[in-house]
């Protein structure tokens, strides 16, 4: 028996004794089941998109205000006379998720731009005027607030009762579970899970990562409106109160306590924080003679005493728990037949592929890059070498769209660059490694190899959700899984990438750009923290990819593997090209020798 066996049969457990439970006792699985649907869009947006949300209660208000105005109010009564009772309160789910949507994109879309500290605030600022709009708006009741919601009724059946509504509640909790277990599961996933390593990685694998972020900024509000018309149609009454930032504060104790990187952990955190605030409520006041919200004290220091002993919140911690009498889950089979990937024609041998024309870096004073030009065609491995400070690091930027020139051009198969985002560089062919590595740490090899395959795959967000997305992806993993082949790594595939050597880390980025079948392959610093045979292998890997037609442009210090591999050099001093050429010709080149190299000959050079 493995968990996900265990998490059936306690589904089917709970279905078999739900008609028994005590009333209190469905009362507190159905807050724990409303309170995990917002958990659960937290977890999504902090733990694995990387955006922290205080502000999440205030759009489950828009999902209760929404169907309890359009269920009571005489004006849109007028406007729904016509139509059965019973569907009112299902235009109210609509209406609140088309209110949500549109409000979460609209904040979304000012939020997301902020980094840092500003994105939190930036949320508790939009939390607390949405619930002093909630407050103040005459048509929503004040601070009084709306009464006589009507229950929600299902095909005629009645769900009045919290008995019933229960079971609405967890199957739609269990769903959306389902649901986005399978969206992470995916290429779509992989883009949603790369945007916390930042940008610059995501954009260079094609990921829009504005439009991801938006999205899934967007879903999380959706999850907590469903929540909302839940709440609203099993208390039949709405104010302000359960929407203000303090409630917002609470979910995220609970994706944080129950583990903000696990979809699970929404439900652990929802569930410990519901049973405890229940506690805490009647012991404190008697322990304190004084009544208040002194729960929120307590939960603060359990959180910070979460964070401190277990920093991936209390699932991770409780997974490892049944793991010990539990067999591992088996990884989820797919046998759809692989689809056809989108190829790409490589450019002829000795074409330009990449062409920099006096390109001009200034950081205010500083000239980092002066008038570089040079180019690379397919077929061929270019080196780019220069002291310390030379400015290359800043010149790949400059040809990968991470930066804009000053001054001068970049054209990539052809086309100006100018002003065009990293993505439109992927989309071209442009392939690429970091110098300080960039691979999702937790994640296996094989997905963060399948992540540089991400432009050649378009099923988009509801084929993954609802696995329509079967084939495309079996065709990216194995895809994915040739290239690890190729660069030595197979025996690594299922390892989460942190836990290799730095210096194979280098190689599963080789072998995640080589998944984009790129035309040209940027490698920056490649053979750091190779080992000699790890270096020869590598050396091998790019002659014949070299043969094979791709242009490659390296940037690297390791002088023996540079003059062994590279057809020609170009040399950076202080940000300009002191020579150029092959690798014999800068070698006798004196201004190489002695800005670069002291005036000796270079290390490993005949
Ligand atoms: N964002 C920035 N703002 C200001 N100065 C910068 C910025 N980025 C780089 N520089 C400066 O530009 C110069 C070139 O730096 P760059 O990192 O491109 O050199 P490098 O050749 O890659 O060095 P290394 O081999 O150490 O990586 C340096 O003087 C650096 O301090």
């Amino acid at each position: 028996m493995n968990s996900r066996h265990l998490t059936l049969i306690a589904i089917a457990l709970l279905a078999l004794i739900w008609s028994f439970l005590a009333p209190f006792t469905i009362t507190l699985l159905n807050y724990i089941g409303l309170y995990s649907m917002v958990a659960v869009g937290l977890v999504l947006l902090t733990g694995v998109g990387g955006m922290t949300s205080f502000g999440q209660a205030a759009f489950v208000g828009l999902g209760a205000y929404a169907t309890a105005w359009i269920c009571t109010s005489p004006v849109a009564q007028a406007a729904l006379a016509s139509l059965p009772p019973g569907l009112v309160p299902w235009l109210g789910l609509l209406l609140g998720l088309a209110v949500t949507a549109l409000i979460a994109w609209a904040l979304g879309a000012v939020t997301l731009r902020l980094s840092g500290h500003y994105l939190p605030l930036g949320t508790i600022a939009w939390g607390l005027s949405l619930y002093y709009i909630f407050g103040n708006l005459e048509m929503l009741g004040g601070f009084t607030g709306i009464t006589g919601v009507p229950p929600l009724t299902l095909f005629g059946m009645d769900l009045s009762s919290p008995r019933a509504l229960g079971i609405l509640i967890w199957v739609v909790l269990l769903l959306s579970i389902w649901t986005l277990h399978n969206l992470l599961d995916s290429r779509e996933g992989r883009a949603i899970r790369s945007l916390k390593t930042g940008r610059v990685m995501a954009e260079s694998m094609g990921v829009d990562t504005a439009r991801q972020r938006i999205k899934l900024f967007v879903l999380a509000a959706l999850l907590a409106a469903v929540s909302g018309w839940m709440y609203a149609h099993l208390q039949r009454f709405v104010n302000p109160t359960p929407f203000n930032i303090n409630i917002g504060i609470e979910y995220l104790f609970m994706a944080v306590v129950g583990g903000s990187g696990y979809l699970w952990g929404a439900v652990l955190g929802a569930t410990l924080i519901t049973l405890l605030k229940e506690q805490l409520q009647d012991l404190l006041p008697k322990l304190l003679g004084a009544s208040g919200n002194f729960e929120v004290i307590v939960f603060g220091l359990l959180m910070l005493l979460v964070l401190q002993r277990a920093a991936e919140g209390l699932w991770p911690l409780f997974a490892a728990g049944t793991r010990k009498f539990l067999k591992p889950i088996p990884p989820r089979a797919n046998s759809a037949a692989p689809a056809e990937l989108a190829t790409r024609a490589l450019p002829d041998a000795g074409s330009v592929v990449l062409q920099a024309d006096e390109v001009t870096k200034r950081f205010s004073g500083l000239i980092a890059n002066n008038a570089v030009n040079l180019t690379v065609k397919s077929g061929e491995v270019h080196a780019l070498i220069g002291p310390n400070g030379a400015g290359k690091s800043t010149f790949f930027n400059m040809i990968s769209g991470v930066d804009d020139p000053t001054s001068g051009s970049v054209k990539l198969m052809g086309q100006d660059m100018k002003t065009k985002p990293s993505r439109a560089f992927a989309a071209l062919g442009l392939g690429r490694t970091f110098q300080h590595v960039r691979l999702l740490g937790q994640r296996s090899v094989l997905e963060n190899v399948a992540l540089g395959a991400h432009l050649r795959g378009h099923r988009g967000w509801m084929s993954a959700m609802l696995r329509l997305d079967r084939r495309e992806e079996a065709a990216l993993l194995a895809e994915a899984r040739r290239q690890i082949e190729r660069c030595g790594l197979l025996e690594y595939i299922d390892t989460p990438a942190a836990s290799l050597p730095l210096g194979q880390q280098r190689i599963v980025e080789i072998a995640r750009a080589l998944a984009g079948q790129p035309a040209i392959l940027l490698l920056d610093e490649p053979a750091a923290g190779l080992r000699h045979l790890e270096k020869q292998s590598l050396a091998a890997l790019l002659t014949q990819l070299r043969a094979e037609g791709l242009a490659i442009l390296v940037v690297e210090h390791d002088m023996e593997f540079v003059m062994n591999l590279a057809d020609r050099i170009t040399v950076l001093e202080f940000g300009t090209v002191i020579a150029s050429g092959s690798p014999a010709q800068v070698q006798a080149d004196p201004r190489v020798m002695a800005a670069y190299l002291g005036g000796d000959l270079p290390e490993g050079a005949a």
